[in-house]
């Protein structure tokens, strides 16, 4: 694939990006980053697993305590997991109501759609739980269009529990194609090259989820962590690569209860005047 230069980032949508700091990596490598902002490299075929394991929604196993918080490739957890290395974790006490008015705040821009209808390069969040479940509402949808994504968010899962909590997983496109069945090569589903972003803002689902009170102090650094993967992944990547737009369900509002004027009313507190995303468009069903 030709590079061009001279285009950057900032030509896109929602992102203000200073290209001047980019590099270009080569295409057989995902690129990832820690909370740290570490950038991760790892071969592609980790993210193209052909075979895709099959999850329940029962209750896993929590993680060790010890565990790192949002690395987002095998490569970089086994890394840390060895180096028994534990990355700053965002504070959890923040609430819109004790936090400082943001210098430049997150707009939220509502509209009706189809969500997953996005140009390629779209970001889509969801909030998710740290059990390794998307098993009801919006999140069955994830997972039947992008089962690959699901695996990522799943091993993320289990190798790191609850200690994910206030943190979020940004996962790049790894769902091009859905396989259709065997010998039906026919039946392959393209799917658009959209970015996942997970806000963990609740340990459990169900009837085990965080009090709304909980959902909603993790919401605040769960989405300042997916901003800073977010801007971590643009100032490395190609043009071609790079996000240019953010669209996000009314997350916290439908099974973990939250009323979703609580969670906007916290996300329009986040400071971005450091961040490359600006508006979060928040895209929900037409009745
Ligand atoms: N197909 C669809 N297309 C478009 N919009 C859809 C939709 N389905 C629902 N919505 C809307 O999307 C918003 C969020 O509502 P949701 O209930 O999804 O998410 P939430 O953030 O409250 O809760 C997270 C937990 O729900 C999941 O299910 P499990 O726990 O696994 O069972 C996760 O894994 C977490 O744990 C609401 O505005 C819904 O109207």
């Amino acid at each position: 694939m030709k590079l061009n230069e001279n285009l950057s980032c900032s030509a896109l949508p929602f992102i203000h990006y200073d290209r001047t700091q980019g590099g270009c990596e080569p295409l057989s490598l995902i690129k990832t980053t820690t909370t740290r902002g570490d950038l991760v490299l790892s071969d592609r075929s980790h993210f193209n697993m052909s075979s895709r394991t099959t999850r329940s929604s029962t209750k896993r196993p929590a993680a060790e305590p010890d565990s790192p918080s949002t690395p987002s490739s095998a490569s970089d957890l086994k890394r840390r997991k060895k180096a028994n290395t534990k990355p700053a974790k965002p504070s959890a006490k923040s609430s819109s109501n004790d936090d400082p008015a943001p210098t430049e705040a997150l707009q939220i821009v509502e509209e009706l759609g189809d969500i997953f209808s996005a140009p390629p390069n779209t970001l889509i969040i969801h909030a998710c739980n740290c059990d390794g479940s998307w098993g009801g509402g919006i999140a069955k949808a994830f997972k039947d269009r992008y089962p690959k994504a699901y695996d990522e968010y799943a091993k993320h899962c289990d190798l790191h529990g609850h200690s994910l909590l206030d943190t979020a997983q940004l996962i790049p496109p790894v769902d091009a194609k859905i396989p259709g069945e065997e010998g039906s090569k026919g039946d392959d589903k393209e799917v658009p090259k959209h970015f996942v972003g997970c806000l963990f803002t609740s340990r459990h689902y169900g009837r085990k989820k965080d009090s709304p009170a909980r959902i909603l102090e993790a919401t605040k650094p769960a989405m300042q962590d997916l901003l800073k993967h977010v801007e971590a992944w643009n100032s490395k990547a190609k043009q071609e690569d790079c996000i240019a737009e953010v669209r996000m369900c009314k997350i916290n509002s439908g099974l973990f209860a939250v009323p979703w004027e609580k969670s906007k009313a916290v996300l329009e507190r986040i400071d971005i005047s450091s961040s490359d995303v600006k508006v979060i468009k928040i895209v929900s069903p037409k009745a």
